[in-house]
């Protein structure tokens, strides 16, 4: 795989070398107003100064081993460091589907050991909602998270309340490979660098997700390693945005939008956490659609038909025999 440096500030990141163009997420302090503006119109941007988490930057594993108590947490591993999420609850529609990688359950504890073992064969995804089994020291940051600005953003935005907070514990090297999620996020890192790799929703094009029945709905089928432009040439054509968030920066992640995530090398494990919100209601439908608005529809029609034909093969043929030759 090839890789190249970039350099940002005084630190060096080695990252995977793509097919496709790039550019540079915005990167902006938390009260410019051009930030603003950028998230009221649903584009990326890396913001700089909120100190969202702030209450968290002295957040490292030690810590955490000392302070989350000895609730069980959802550790994935995967041999080829590629983290494809799945939805367990369509393994039942998809009896031959393999899942890509292993979840357990361990304590915090156990998951600290883990790390520190040199024999590891596999990377490991430490991927948990925060809930209340948490240590009371890591309440109280919670507690002190800048909910003033989140709750602000939330409402200038007229986002739907906050659906949950995903802690994230990454090993150097763990991918989450291209995917696009239902919710708006504050994506907050705490320590470590992640790579963010960005698609507008208009690329729906090019990156050909998983039917909507299959367990990795809402994911690429491309993959960006070796990518098959016979069956994906669309792919060919893709344009993307990219940025490195580390400590104290927060990405807001529109939804809708593809995103890829990256944790680089060289600068210890990444620990993130996520502030996902519910879309905001549309009051008025205004045209012309924006792009998130047509994969929702495309996304409501093929849940239809799928219920409709109630027979998950025949969808194939279906959708093909209803656009093949006739919309072209
Ligand atoms: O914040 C986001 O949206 C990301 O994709 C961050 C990503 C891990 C997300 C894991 C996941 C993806 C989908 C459903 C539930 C859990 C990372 O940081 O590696
Ligand atoms: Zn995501």
């Amino acid at each position: 795989m090839a890789t190249e440096t970039i350099k940002v500030n005084s630190r060096e990141f080695v990252v995977k070398k793509y097919s496709f163009p790039t550019e540079q997420i915005p990167r902006l302090d938390y009260q410019d107003k051009k930030a603003e503006k950028l998230i009221e119109n649903g584009q990326p941007v890396i913001l700089t100064g909120s100190d969202l988490v702030g209450s968290a930057h002295h957040w490292d594993i030690g810590y955490l081993c000392s302070n989350l108590g000895s609730g069980q947490y959802t550790v994935y591993s995967s041999a080829d460091g590629k983290f494809k999420y799945y939805d367990d609850k369509k393994l039942t529609q998809n009896k031959q589907f393999k899942p890509p990688t292993t979840q357990t359950d361990m304590t915090f504890q156990e998951f600290a050991a883990k790390l520190k073992r040199k024999d590891n064969k596999e990377l490991m995804y430490l991927q948990q909602p925060l809930n209340d089994t948490v240590g009371t020291r890591i309440v109280m940051d919670f507690t002190n998270f800048n909910w003033g600005w989140a709750n602000e953003t939330q409402k200038k935005n007229h986002w739907g309340p906050m659906t949950s907070n995903l802690l994230l514990v990454g090993m150097e090297g763990v991918i989450t490979p291209a995917h696009y999620d239902e919710q708006e996020n504050l994506f907050a890192q705490i320590q470590g660098y992640k790579r963010f790799l960005l698609f507008d929703p208009s690329q729906f094009e090019c990156m050909y997700p998983y039917p909507i029945y299959h367990p990795h709905d809402r994911q690429s089928q491309v993959d960006f390693d070796n990518p098959d432009l016979t069956k994906f040439p669309n792919f060919a054509n893709v344009k993307g945005y990219e940025g490195i968030v580390g400590p104290r920066d927060v990405l807001y992640l529109p939804m809708y939008w593809w995103h890829q995530v990256e944790s680089l090398h060289g600068h210890g494990e990444t620990i993130s956490i996520t502030f996902w919100y519910k879309a905001a209601p549309t009051v008025k439908v205004v045209y012309p659609l924006t792009s998130g608005q047509k994969v929702a529809i495309m996304r409501n029609i093929e849940k239809m038909i799928a219920e409709a034909l109630n027979d998950n093969e025949s969808m194939p043929s279906f959708m093909q025999a209803m656009v093949q030759g006739r919309y072209t």
